[in-house]
């Protein structure tokens, strides 16, 4: 595992100052560009659920690296992928929930029909900055009858602290 994902993190690209002066950006792109580093990710995305997560029925990504992530894994685990999404892009009707942002506020919503009462829920995205994405994701299953076992990001930002208070969060490489 260790050298699976030293070999993942060496693919990936920083860019200082982007989108914004003072982020150093981590580009997840190269892991897709590649079949080799996408079977990788795959390898190690499906060893981690199967080993922190076995009861999960369906992974759920948030809006847009998290798809990626739950596509390159769910079929492997032969579970299924719901996304979450910001406002107004799903039909039908939806649970919705508000978050903060660092000025103003947010909305992500998730298809009401896409969740059932006996799901167990991992949620997933490629990484965990505040940790405000991940934490309206927490409060949105909340709110539905499925129930949240976990969930799990690729990368974390160590310093940020946004794990907290998340339970059952698992992160794979912390920079
Ligand atoms: O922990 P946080 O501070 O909330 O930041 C992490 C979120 O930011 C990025 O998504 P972004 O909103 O940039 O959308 P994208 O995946 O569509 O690029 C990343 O993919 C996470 O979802
Ligand atoms: N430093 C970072 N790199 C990539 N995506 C991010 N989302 C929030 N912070 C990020």
């Amino acid at each position: 595992m260790e050298e699976k994902l030293k070999q993942l993190n060496d693919c990936m690209t920083d860019h200082p100052d982007f989108p914004k002066p003072g982020i150093v950006f981590k580009n997840i792109m190269p892991l897709f560009s590649d079949p080799e580093r996408m079977k990788l990710l795959g390898d190690v995305l499906e060893e981690t659920i199967r080993e922190k997560f076995p009861g999960c029925t369906k992974l759920v990504g948030l809006e847009s690296r998290g798809f990626l992530m739950g596509m390159a894994v769910a079929s492997r685990l032969g579970v299924g992928f719901v996304p979450i999404r910001k406002k107004g892009k799903l039909p039908g009707e939806v649970v919705r929930q508000e978050y903060t942002l660092e000025y103003g506020t947010d909305v992500v919503e998730i298809e009401k029909a896409s969740l059932e009462a006996t799901d167990k829920i991992v949620l997933i995205d490629d990484l965990i900055a505040t940790g405000g994405t991940m934490k309206a994701a927490v409060k949105l299953i909340g709110s539905t009858e499925a129930t949240l076992v976990g969930a799990l990001c690729l990368i974390e930002i160590d310093f940020l602290k946004g794990k907290e208070g998340i339970d059952n969060f698992v992160s794979l490489i912390h920079i």
